[in-house]
């Protein structure tokens, strides 16, 4: 599998964030995306993610399932947790995982993953901001989808979470999926690729 960017050109609010971006990304590699504050890195990934227009160049992903789109085949993990706070934490991944496609017999799994099953009958609003961050991060588990889109990833977690997520970051890329991670610092990846975008304007 490849996803491939080139000459990407990012407009927002009519002004130009980024041109002629490209890259080509494998199964099994990772790329942290880096540069000052709006240099385009959260846009680059709602760009991938389908959630922003690409103005001019070509997104293409080679070996990846024929009836559907990029953007369903990647997970978007943003600045926003997209939590439901009256419903449980098992409830607010049953959610997601059926909206995303999933089996129902992953949330469980999931949710030992991220250290949360003693919470899964607890509302999601009494979840401390680290604990709904590994919410949101047990949406990439429950559902598999091979490109995962990380914005600031760690942000909330503890120094053990931010362990748990560099292992799962790891499995997911040993068994040929992809990372696109926004980043202002290391994640604890192994060997990541780096691309910095230019100066904000
Ligand atoms: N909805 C929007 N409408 C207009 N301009 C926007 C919108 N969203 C983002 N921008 C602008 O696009 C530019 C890039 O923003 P973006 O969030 O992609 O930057 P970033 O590199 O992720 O920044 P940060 O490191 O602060 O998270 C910024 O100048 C920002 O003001």
């Amino acid at each position: 599998m490849q996803l491939r960017a080139e000459n990407l050109a990012c407009s927002r609010g009519g002004r130009t964030v980024f041109t002629g971006l490209s890259f080509a990304l494998g199964g099994g590699e990772a790329l942290l995306v880096t540069g000052r504050n709006g240099a385009g890195k959260s846009s680059l990934l709602r760009m991938i993610a389908g959630l922003v227009r690409i103005a001019d160049g070509r997104l293409s992903l080679d070996g990846g399932a024929d009836d559907a789109s990029i953007a369903e085949q990647t997970h978007y993990l943003g600045h926003h947790d997209a939590l439901k706070p009256s419903l449980s934490v098992a409830e607010n991944l049953s959610f997601w995982t059926t909206f995303l496609g999933g089996g129902h017999g992953g949330v469980g799994p999931a949710l030992e993953a991220v250290g949360l099953a003693p919470l899964a009958g607890l509302p999601a609003a009494y979840l401390s901001a680290g604990q709904r961050r590994r919410l949101s991060i047990a949406r990439l588990l429950a559902a598999k989808r091979p490109i995962w889109l990380l914005d600031e990833p760690t942000s909330a977690l503890d120094t053990a979470s931010q362990t748990r997520l560099a292992e799962l970051m790891q499995d997911h890329l040993a068994g040929g999926g992809l990372i696109v991670a926004a980043t202002h610092g290391p994640i604890g990846l192994r060997d990541p690729r780096e691309m910095r975008l230019g100066p904000a304007i």
